[in-house]
């Protein structure tokens, strides 16, 4: 099932070059502006334990809302299911930092992937400790997945976000206010904008994936029913408001963030990294969702 993925990476590396429109990268965190829309990476893990990869591969970005998924398989590891009971399973049908849901249902999030059902995954995860411990426990995670020790938290990207996070301060207070915080709104977002910084390149992110493809492939850190759920959960809520369209053209479960950079598994198969800056109008990857609609068509990939 991957023979052909090497020809077909470098086609799209190639492809994607080329492409005019190459959406707008995220400016309400400041220190993401900057970021060159030109660079393009992509990268395949295998079952079989292979490694693929094209473009700007060793570029290092943020993953932003990626983490959300590595946080949700430790929030589910520490809480199992009663964690339910804070956040709910549904596609929002709205913007990944909306607020106005949140009042009508109550302070319980929708999803694990909406801004609010992440602040409250990573409030969770903190459970009265220090930020600094939530946060080595999160990188020990993911340094475990990747097998890499080398990933860390970009501090000025944190610092830039935490600084222009009126809208997350927000969801947190009403969050608060609802009953749904546990911790002090100022340390879970603290532990949320810091996760939210960690970098990785794409092989780095291919391979902290794989634990999702359900075969054993790479470390063992989360049992294959709760790897199967997850991935149901990156099929309707990963792309926010884009979900649907994702499913559609893409047809694999995939995580986005607005650092520009899509985690996205063929069950059974394989875990694929993408990043390329420039953003739709729902936050994610315009070229990495191009790519992607790519990839699994020359590879005839999909769970449909
Ligand atoms: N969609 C995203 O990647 C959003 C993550 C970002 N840190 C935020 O909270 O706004």
């Amino acid at each position: 099932m991957t023979s052909g993925l090497q020809e077909a990476l470098q086609q799209i590396a190639a492809d994607m070059a080329d492409q005019g429109d190459r959406g707008a990268v995220a400016d309400y965190i400041p220190q993401l502006s900057g970021i060159d829309p030109n660079l393009f990476a992509i990268a395949v893990a295998t079952a079989d334990g292979s490694l693929h990869y094209a473009g700007d591969s060793h570029t290092l970005f943020s993953l932003q809302s990626i983490t959300k998924m590595f946080t949700l398989a430790i929030a589910l590891g520490r809480s199992g299911d009663q964690l339910w009971t804070r956040v709910g399973r549904e596609p929002s049908g709205n913007a990944f930092n909306s607020i106005v849901q949140l009042e009508q249902e109550n302070g319980r999030p929708r999803n694990p992937f909406v801004n609010a059902g992440a602040i409250v995954i990573t409030d969770e995860i903190l459970a009265g400790r220090a930020p600094k411990d939530a946060l080595a426990e999160i990188l020990r995670f993911m340094r475990a997945a990747a097998e890499s020790e080398n990933i860390h938290i970009n501090g000025s990207v944190a610092a830039s976000e935490q600084a222009h996070g009126h809208r997350n301060f927000s969801l947190a207070h009403f969050l608060a206010s609802c009953g749904n915080l546990k911790n002090p709104a100022e340390l879970t977002l603290g532990t949320y904008f810091h996760q939210c910084a960690i970098e990785m390149n794409v092989q780095q992110l291919a391979l902290a994936g794989r634990f999702l493809i359900g075969t054993g492939t790479g470390p063992r850190l989360v049992a294959l029913p709760r790897v199967r759920r997850l991935n149901a959960l990156m099929l309707t809520c990963g792309h926010y408001d884009g979900s649907g369209d994702f499913a559609f053209r893409v047809g694999l479960p995939a995580k986005s963030g607005v650092g520009g950079g899509i985690l996205a598994i063929v069950p059974g198969v394989a875990s694929i990294a993408v990043w390329s800056p420039g953003l739709d109008h729902n936050g994610n990857s315009k070229l990495g969702t191009l790519a992607l609609e790519q990839l699994a068509r020359a590879m005839d990939w999909s769970v449909f």
